[in-house]
């Protein structure tokens, strides 16, 4: 297990040199939560967090949330995506199950912002999530999980239950050193706005809604 400080060595996270770079105490409306940063050396604006709750056991079965970025969502409240009620609720039971958060900064399921409002742009004109980012000639889901398993093992985590509906954040544990042991659904009831997308990611995409 890296040592704090130590480089997390990811070969398909994108970010191979991560390293815990700060932490503090952040009171939130949920409790407190430590949130330590993780980025490369160059990179000081967009390092992935973990928000880990102060009673944290790692040799436990924890609860784990892996949230990809979602500005529109999770800052702004946007009803287009489940994101910012998935975040919201992620807060919620990682606070009461004395469980993590991990925060990935893959915005617009990697795509980044300024892609994801030209995605936007395309579903309004008719096109669904996924057509919209191969139209923009960009993959349907750009995102790796690696960094985040490397983010759970400087915690001395290797086991946990994983808040989720996507099948692939499952399958990204593969063999390696964290285990899942159950998957806890986090369901979004859906809304008149995202009635579509949640659609698109049941049909489409494989996620496991109701
Ligand atoms: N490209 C694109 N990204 C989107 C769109 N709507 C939401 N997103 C992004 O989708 C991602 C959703 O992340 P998560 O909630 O962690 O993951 P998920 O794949 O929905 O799976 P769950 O764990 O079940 O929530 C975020 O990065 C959002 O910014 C969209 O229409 N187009």
């Amino acid at each position: 297990m890296p040592e704090h400080g130590d480089p997390i060595l990811l070969p398909s996270s994108g970010l191979s040199d991560a390293t815990r770079r700060a932490e503090a105490l952040i009171p939130t409306p949920y409790g407190e939560f430590q949130m330590i940063a993780y980025a490369g050396e160059a990179e000081d604006y967009t390092p992935h967090l973990a928000l880990v709750h102060p009673e944290m056991d790692p040799a436990s079965d924890v609860v784990v949330r892996l949230h990809s970025e979602c500005i529109t969502g999770d800052l702004f409240g946007s009803k287009r995506c489940d994101c910012g009620e998935q975040l919201d609720r992620a807060l919620r039971m990682t606070a009461a199950a004395k469980g993590v958060v991990v925060y990935l900064r893959q915005e617009g399921r990697g795509i980044g912002i300024i892609n994801k409002l030209k995605a936007y742009q395309l579903q309004d004109q008719g096109m669904d999530t996924i057509q919209a980012n191969l139209h923009l000639g960009l993959d349907i889901d750009a995102r790796h999980y690696g960094v985040a398993q490397g983010i759970l093992t400087d915690l001395g985590i290797s086991r946990i239950q994983l808040l989720t509906n996507n099948p692939e954040k499952v399958d990204s544990f593969g063999d390696g050193p964290i285990r899942v042991v159950r998957r806890l659904p986090i369901i979004v009831s859906p809304g008149k706005e995202n009635r579509n997308y949640l659609r698109t990611k049941q049909l489409d995409m494989g996620h496991w809604l109701k």
